[in-house]
């Protein structure tokens, strides 16, 4: 009989909780911000709602603005909390907390800091075949949205 013992990665990947990561859903108007992520990062190339991964002791609003802040060097005011997504990824597991959200009246323009480029894109085109695949299961609870 073959060795049956999962190797040490394959423990991590199957027991190890999940990476939290926020995201914001910028909305203007009928359009939505999307980022794509830059060379040398994971999913690079794909195109995200932006964000990042939760500090240790941070909250998901906190961790929310931090990252847009030092991502597009805005401000945002929450509209809705969306309900989380977890996604398998080979190097392991992300829950992905979604926020819609809009630019604060005093805003600076989104500016992208660590993206290759950002895009305003009509909601219907947003499910696009190179979205972040945790993305899509986002999309489904943006385009419910009224
Ligand atoms: N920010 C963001 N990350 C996403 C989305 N969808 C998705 O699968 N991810 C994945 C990509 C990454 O594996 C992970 C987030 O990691 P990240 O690299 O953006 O986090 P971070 O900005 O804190 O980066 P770092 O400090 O680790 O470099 O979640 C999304 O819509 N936004």
């Amino acid at each position: 009989m073959g060795n049956l013992r999962p190797t040490s990665a394959k423990i991590m990947s199957v027991s190890a909780a999940p990476i939290d990561v926020v995201c914001a859903i910028i909305r203007r108007g009928d359009q939505i911000l999307l980022a794509q992520r830059p060379p040398g990062k994971s999913l690079a190339g794909m195109w995200e709602f932006p964000g990042g991964k939760i500090d240790p002791g941070e909250t998901a609003e906190e961790a929310l603005h931090r990252e847009l802040m030092e991502e597009l060097g805005c401000q945002v005011v929450i509209l809705a909390v969306g309900p989380p997504v977890v996604h398998a990824y080979e190097w392991g597991r992300i829950c992905l907390h979604p926020f819609l959200c809009e630019l604060a009246s005093a805003s600076p323009k989104p500016t992208a800091h660590e993206h290759s480029e950002l895009a305003w894109v009509f909601k219907k085109n947003i499910l696009c075949p190179d979205l972040a695949p945790a993305d899509v299961a986002v999309v489904a609870w943006v385009e419910n949205l009224a």
